[in-house]
């Protein structure tokens, strides 16, 4: 058990982090597909989850045609610019699980972020509330791609503008769109997001503290490197 209330899993590495993650959102899907007979996951952006992506892919039993996969935040750019969250989704789920292809449904920033904000909008608006929201978490607290010192967003989808890292123009769910989910899921590895774990613990006003806040049952799973300044 990790002493942040909210970070209640604790794994001793990434791996290990990965593979429970795996597990617990293909539960989710199994009960959602049982209620709902679907499952609507919001798959996270950035390098963390791509592990917890290829541990779902070599699951057996997974009905992926049943699955609908949305994204929590896209960087400008080109369909098949690298940086693009949703290229790295489709080479290590889609490629290997193309029956998911027809119920995938990315931001399309090539077409303009304003533009992709705001069809990406009505598009979930109609979806929710979705089965489970999975976050990671940059160094600086940030999630999707909702940063420090940004003004709260309103509405379900934002264009952003100006974002700190790279690339500077992108595309985020809000807060408001985050929460609205049965499950919220955040995954956090690593030595290098100690800090900003330490410092959502005590209390500092960040993206990731304040789209957790919103919800009434948030799981986290970290490493033990992640959890090393927590008290
Ligand atoms: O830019 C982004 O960063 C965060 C964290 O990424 P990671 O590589 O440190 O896992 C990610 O959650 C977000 O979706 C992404 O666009």
């Amino acid at each position: 058990m990790c002493s942040l209330r909210l970070c209640n899993h604790q794994y001793a590495d990434a791996a290990q982090v990965a593979a429970a993650a795996a597990r617990h959102i293909a539960e989710v899907a199994q009960q959602a597909i049982a209620a709902r007979g679907r499952f609507q996951l919001v798959l996270a952006g950035g390098t963390t989850p791509l592990a917890v992506y290829a541990q779902l892919v070599a699951m057996p039993d997974i009905e992926w045609a049943r699955w609908h996969l949305f994204c929590g935040d896209e960087r400008s750019g080109a369909a098949d610019d690298p940086a693009r969250n949703s290229l790295a989704i489709e080479q290590i789920v889609l490629a290997q699980q193309p029956s998911a292809a027809a119920q995938w449904y990315p931001i399309r920033t090539e077409i303009g972020i304003e533009t992709a904000a705001t069809e990406y909008a009505a598009l979930i608006r109609s979806r929710l509330p979705f089965d489970l929201v999975l976050l990671g978490m940059g160094e600086d607290g940030h999630t999707a791609s909702l940063f420090p010192q940004q003004p709260l967003p309103s509405g379900l989808v934002i264009p952003v503008y100006q974002a700190p890292k790279p690339p500077a123009t992108r595309v985020s769910l809000t807060p408001a769109a985050l929460v609205a989910t049965h499950n919220l899921l955040i995954i956090i590895t690593g030595a290098s997001k100690a800090e900003a774990l330490a410092r959502w613990q005590q209390g500092a006003d960040l993206p990731i503290s304040r789209v957790a806040a919103l919800h009434q049952q948030v799981t986290v799973f970290c490493d033990h490197a992640a959890a090393s300044a927590l008290n």
